[in-house]
């Protein structure tokens, strides 16, 4: 990759994402090089960075492989002469961060947050919104209508009728494309209303800043002037003493009023360790919606989806019969894998001009193919059996022995022993510390029963087939 072809990027970024966040994001990043797929570039501070990667990573990965260079993975480095600077968190999605620099102090923290709140140009806390996260682009499935339907009536701008809205599920499965899909949706409908989307690190950033800067007031006036709040990756603020109670105060002050709170995690309410409990009862309080794990299916239309779009600007584009149905049944961890995958055997046919057969995504894409063969988890096991069964999860690693519970707990506990490699103590662990003996008794049973119960071999089947989908 040249000079150019970045400064061509340039020109496109500017035009996506406005100018306020170019000249604030895009302008002080310096091209180094382009390695095995991996552009890096000079940036004067992590923040920056690790802002960068999370918000505009995608996009910047997106116009590089679109104007010809094969990137598939962005690095920014501090060089080690930049003065030192604020950490941002750990947590960039797919890029990465590589800091060379002395860790974080509480001041460059502030100066840090400073930045992120300078990064629009309303002054209004929130964050970037990613254009190509819309509803139009989110493909429905069986593992995300219920989200997709309750992100949908929230974006309606309506009444309230749940607060808040919780989304959770495991990383890359569309939390925040459906949060900035709501955000686009309102702003285009309901421009009058103040609609702010941010992560759950930044408003620990700003609250830090707001402390160190005596300005809480303009704080507590800037976040409870909001109408609709939604804070992505809200399991974040765990652990974090004061900025979980500034957090719950801001969500009071905005329920009383009725003002609508959209809030993501990975994982319910419940599950969120460190949290205190006043906050976990008033997350659960509204309606919690869960993004299940993608199936074949919604992963082979978001495959499709994204192939059209390419279409758009490479009319060309060949690719043999059955290779998105290889991609969707081989790559099974998460959307952004599944994208990242498309875009590397885009770029890679691209450069070499050939048509994707099998072969080449099977040899450009060996890496991700072989980290995605997949692995079944305990947990996933239980969650499978107990929604077959209808009973909750809680029960399935609960005491209770009615037959109604005891026989699904069974049938889970088989499947555990089937289809992962964990041993009968680790089971027994992770069904609420039971014995081992247990287990084996349960794997027994089921063992036996398949022999003669037809309803129970059907059972198994389903289940088998649904979790190795
Ligand atoms: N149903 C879908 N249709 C189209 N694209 C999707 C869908 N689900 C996820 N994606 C895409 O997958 C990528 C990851 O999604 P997103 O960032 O929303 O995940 P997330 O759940 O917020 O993950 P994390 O836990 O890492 O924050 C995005 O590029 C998003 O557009």
């Amino acid at each position: 990759m040249t000079e150019e072809t970045w400064g061509q990027v340039k020109n496109e970024l500017q035009k996506s994402i406005g100018r306020s966040n170019f000249t604030n994001w895009i302008e002080p990043l310096v091209f180094r090089d382009l390695n095995s797929g991996v552009a890096t570039f000079n940036v004067p501070t992590s923040f920056i960075g690790n802002w960068v990667s999370r918000n505009f990573g995608d996009q910047i990965r997106h116009h590089l492989n679109k104007a010809g260079a094969p990137v598939s993975r962005i690095e920014f480095v501090v060089p080690t002469s930049a003065a030192p600077a604020a950490q941002a968190g750990s947590k960039a999605k797919g890029d990465s961060m590589v800091a060379q620099q002395k860790p974080t102090s509480e001041r460059s923290v502030a100066k840090a947050a400073s930045a992120a709140l300078r990064s629009d140009d309303s002054g209004l806390p929130g964050a970037p919104l990613d254009s190509r996260f819309t509803f139009d682009s989110f493909v429905v499935g069986k593992p995300n209508e219920l989200a997709h339907a309750a992100a949908r009536r929230v974006a309606e701008g309506g009444p309230v009728t749940f607060n808040p809205l919780f989304l959770y599920g495991g990383v890359g499965l569309g939390k925040t494309h459906l949060m900035h899909a709501i955000a686009h949706e309102l702003q285009t409908s309901r421009p009058d209303l103040n609609v702010v989307y941010l992560s759950a690190e930044q408003f620990m950033y700003r609250f830090v800043q707001a402390l160190r800067e005596k300005k809480m007031m303009d704080f507590k006036s800037l976040f409870r002037a909001v109408d609709v709040l939604m804070v992505d990756d809200v399991q974040f603020i765990a652990g974090k003493d004061s900025t979980q109670e500034e957090f719950f105060h801001t969500f009071n002050a905005l329920v009383d009023q009725n003002k609508q709170i959209i809030i993501s995690a990975d994982r319910a309410p419940g599950e969120i360790k460190d949290l205190e409990e006043r906050i976990k009862s008033r997350l659960q309080s509204g309606l919690v919606v869960d993004l299940h794990p993608t199936d074949y299916e919604l992963r082979l239309g978001i495959l499709q989806q994204k192939v059209e779009q390419y279409r758009k600007q490479y009319p060309d584009l060949v690719l043999a019969p059955g290779i998105l149905e290889f991609l969707a049944h081989r790559i099974s961890t998460n959307v952004r894998v599944l994208e990242g995958a498309l875009t590397r055997l885009f770029a890679f046919a691209s450069l070499v001009g050939r048509e994707i057969t099998l072969d080449l995504a099977q040899d450009c894409l060996a890496d991700i193919l072989r980290a995605s063969d997949r692995k079944i988890t305990i947990e996933e096991i239980q969650r499978k059996v107990s929604e077959h069964y209808n009973i909750r999860l809680s029960e399935m690693i609960g005491p209770k022995r009615a037959r109604t519970i005891a026989r699904p707990r069974q049938v889970a506990m088989y499947l555990s022993k089937q289809l992962t490699s964990r041993s009968l103590p680790e089971i027994g662990r992770r069904f609420g510390g039971r014995d081992h003996t247990t287990v084996m008794h349960g794997v027994k049973r089921i063992e036996e029963l398949k022999g003669h119960d037809h309803q129970i071999a059907e059972d198994l089947e389903l289940l088998r087939r649904s979790l190795e989908a």
